[in-house]
């Protein structure tokens, strides 16, 4: 750790505080995850999941991780520096992000999704805060649940963020896939349009039931899978009709509310992929694809989705080589190979994580759960970020905090995340900067009691 000089304290998460840094020998800018748990032996920091999904991408849109150095068995993860994450960019708005913008923040993502779907992970933890900007381009970051697809279920300690959380591990399902990534994707974009997030659950109860006012409850046709695991659970969904998503969404078009409402249908088998994804004709204007983003890639289909509505017939698909490791005797390098069967660390993980799984009804311990007043549908519930200003994680380690403390709390420690110079606001990236899409779309003001106003909920 001595190449590097630590700057400040940039985010601090539930497994680690991220600090930005500087390497002394090339000047470079990094950031710099210094893990909370302590690691006796390198055996145990390989079979990370963090390390195991991470070194083995290198796309655009997903963060890179340089170097993983062990010192005094404390565990750093050394990646690229990224300006902010999307929640530090969305609290400071006032109004929703255009069209366009989403479009490309979206597009981006998704590229990074299906080149990670197609290598064999999915992410299981997508939510603003691990969307990380910098100036256009936007990386998928904090991969610490991240999950091979070949891993065996039941996934059983997985809890993810709730307000993000697919309807298949509400449910507790033992058996889920990358779908869940784009149900978290569905809830994002929506929330990129209003600043506001879709599903604010206060409890994991609740959480079903705002899915229900939205899309409307599941039945036989819809998700017949998902009764039954209800029935298992003894668990009866509400008997609600769908809202309109396009009253919800006012500024987002007819291709943007058919994309969302297609991510979160209550049926994952029915959900689009990533790779599918690219194809709809919302992301129709991203004319532009990068030649390295062209090439034939394994697992992409090769036909779009026929005759689903809304997708388009042409094709894409995301390329990259995989990252090998060099284990020094407390520092893994990272870099780019071109053969994925240097890199493969398969051993299962046997990290705990502290993670209690949260179930429905009366298990759910909301004592962990901070405060959240949902401004869109005055819910008394209670739900809500910390830290770094993430959380309604459902983590089981954020304690429940009255809603007044939770405003300072909250502010305080944005203002500790904040970059630059204390005090200096985040700068959205400008639009005419973006890169990844055209610029077709119409931007559309959210009404002023629409605002994004999660900063004060905590
Ligand atoms: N590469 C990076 N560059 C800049 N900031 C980063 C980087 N990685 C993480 N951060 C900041 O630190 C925060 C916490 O990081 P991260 O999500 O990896 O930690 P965590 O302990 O896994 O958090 P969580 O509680 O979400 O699980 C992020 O939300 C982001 O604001």
């Amino acid at each position: 750790m001595d190449r590097y000089k630590v700057i400040k304290e940039v985010g601090d998460g539930t497994f680690g505080s991220v600090w930005r840094a500087i390497n002394k020998q090339t000047g470079e800018v990094v950031a710099i995850k210094k893990m909370k748990k302590k690691y006796y032996s390198w055996e145990e920091c390989m079979k990370l999941r963090e390390v195991k999904s991470l070194r083995r991408m290198n796309h655009p849109n997903i963060v890179k991780l340089k170097e993983v150095i062990r010192e005094h068995d404390i565990l750093y993860f050394v990646m690229e520096y990224m300006d902010y994450n999307l929640y530090q960019l969305m609290k400071d708005r006032g109004k929703g992000f255009s069209e366009a913008e989403v479009r490309n923040w979206c597009y981006q993502i998704f590229q990074g999704l299906a080149y990670m779907h197609q290598r064999g992970f999915f992410h299981r933890d997508l939510k603003p805060e691990n969307l990380l900007v910098s100036k256009t381009i936007i990386k998928i970051a904090d991969f610490g649940l991240a999950r091979e697809v070949s891993s065996l279920p039941p996934f059983t300690e997985y809890v993810s963020t709730r307000w993000y959380r697919a309807p298949e591990v509400l449910l507790q399902s033992s058996v889920y896939d990358s779908a869940v990534d784009m149900w978290a994707m569905g809830a994002i974009m929506a929330e990129l349009f209003t600043l506001r997030p879709l599903f604010p659950g206060s409890s994991e109860v609740d959480e079903i039931h705002k899915i229900c006012s939205v899309i409307g409850s599941p039945c036989q046709d819809s998700w017949a899978q998902g009764l039954q695991l209800a029935d298992a659970m003894k668990y009866q969904f509400p008997e609600m009709g769908c809202s309109s998503l396009s009253e919800l969404i006012p500024s987002a078009s007819t291709d943007a509310v058919d994309l969302i409402s297609l991510l979160c249908l209550w049926d994952p088998s029915k959900r689009p992929k990533a790779s599918e994804v690219l194809q709809h004709r919302f992301f129709l204007p991203c004319l532009y694809v990068p030649p390295t983003l062209r090439s034939k890639s394994v697992g992409v289909p090769k036909t779009p989705p026929s005759g689903v509505k809304g997708f388009e017939g042409r094709r894409y698909s995301t390329g990259g080589a995989l990252s090998a490791s060099k284990p020094g005797s407390n520092v893994l390098t990272v870099k780019p190979v071109l053969s994925s069967s240097r890199t493969a660390v398969q051993r299962k993980l046997q990290l705990d994580r502290q993670d209690s799984r949260k179930s429905l009804g009366a298990t759910e311990n909301n004592s962990k759960q901070p405060n959240y007043r949902s401004p869109a549908r005055k819910s008394s519930g209670n739900t809500g970020r910390s830290k770094n200003g993430s959380d309604a994680t459902g983590k089981g380690n954020v304690p429940d905090i009255p809603s007044g403390k939770v405003v300072s709390s909250v502010t305080h420690k944005m203002s500790k995340v904040s970059l630059g110079s204390v005090g200096t606001k985040p700068i959205p990236p400008s639009p005419s900067l973006m890169k990844a899409g055209g610029w077709h779309g119409q931007s559309s003001d959210i009404p002023s009691a629409r605002r994004y106003t999660r900063k004060a909920i905590g």
